[in-house]
């Protein structure tokens, strides 16, 4: 949903941006344990990507907005997740296009862009809303805790 209060990430730099957008894509999640959604359909995501970091680069931005949104939607909008086989695998679930899945992959995308960058920002947080009543937040930096 644009224009919602998201969760916030806690971080100590002094800039933070945050970016929504969305995109249509069709998916399925190839295991049947995954019931109907292992059969293809399609969603509306909507996406915030929170970055943030301490320099600003020659334009004054610490990171240009419009440029953000292009890495994603130019490559997701209309396009079928499974099919993405640089990023997506059937075989594996840690690839799968599931919602935990895209998250991480669209910090992944995003992070890559931001590390060629003269600032070279940190994305901290993608918040992922695959239905109106499901979403997924991802922060790289969280991954400190041991498997219960
Ligand atoms: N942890 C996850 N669970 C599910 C995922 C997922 O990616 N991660 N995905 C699906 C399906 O793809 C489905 O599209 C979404 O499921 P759901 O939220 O159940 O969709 P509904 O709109 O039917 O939800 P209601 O609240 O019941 O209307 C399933 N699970
Ligand atoms: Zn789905």
């Amino acid at each position: 949903m644009i224009q919602q209060i998201y969760p916030s990430t806690q971080h100590a730099f002094q800039y933070e941006l945050n970016k929504d957008m969305h995109f249509a894509a069709a998916h399925y999640v190839p295991s049947e344990s995954a019931g109907e959604c292992s059969k293809m359909h399609g969603h509306t995501y909507f996406a915030n990507v929170t970055i943030a970091g301490n320099k600003l680069d020659e334009s004054g931005f610490l990171a240009n907005f419009s440029q953000i949104k292009q890495l994603i939607h130019t490559r997701f909008d209309h396009s079928v997740l499974n099919e993405h086989s640089e990023l997506f695998n059937d075989q594996d679930p840690n690839r799968f296009p599931t919602t935990e899945n895209v998250a991480r992959v669209l910090f992944e995308i995003i992070q890559e862009y931001l590390d060629g960058t003269a600032n070279k920002p940190r994305c901290v947080q993608i918040f992922l809303r695959e239905t109106p009543t499901s979403y997924v937040v991802f922060r790289p930096g969280a991954g400190g805790m041991p498997d219960a």
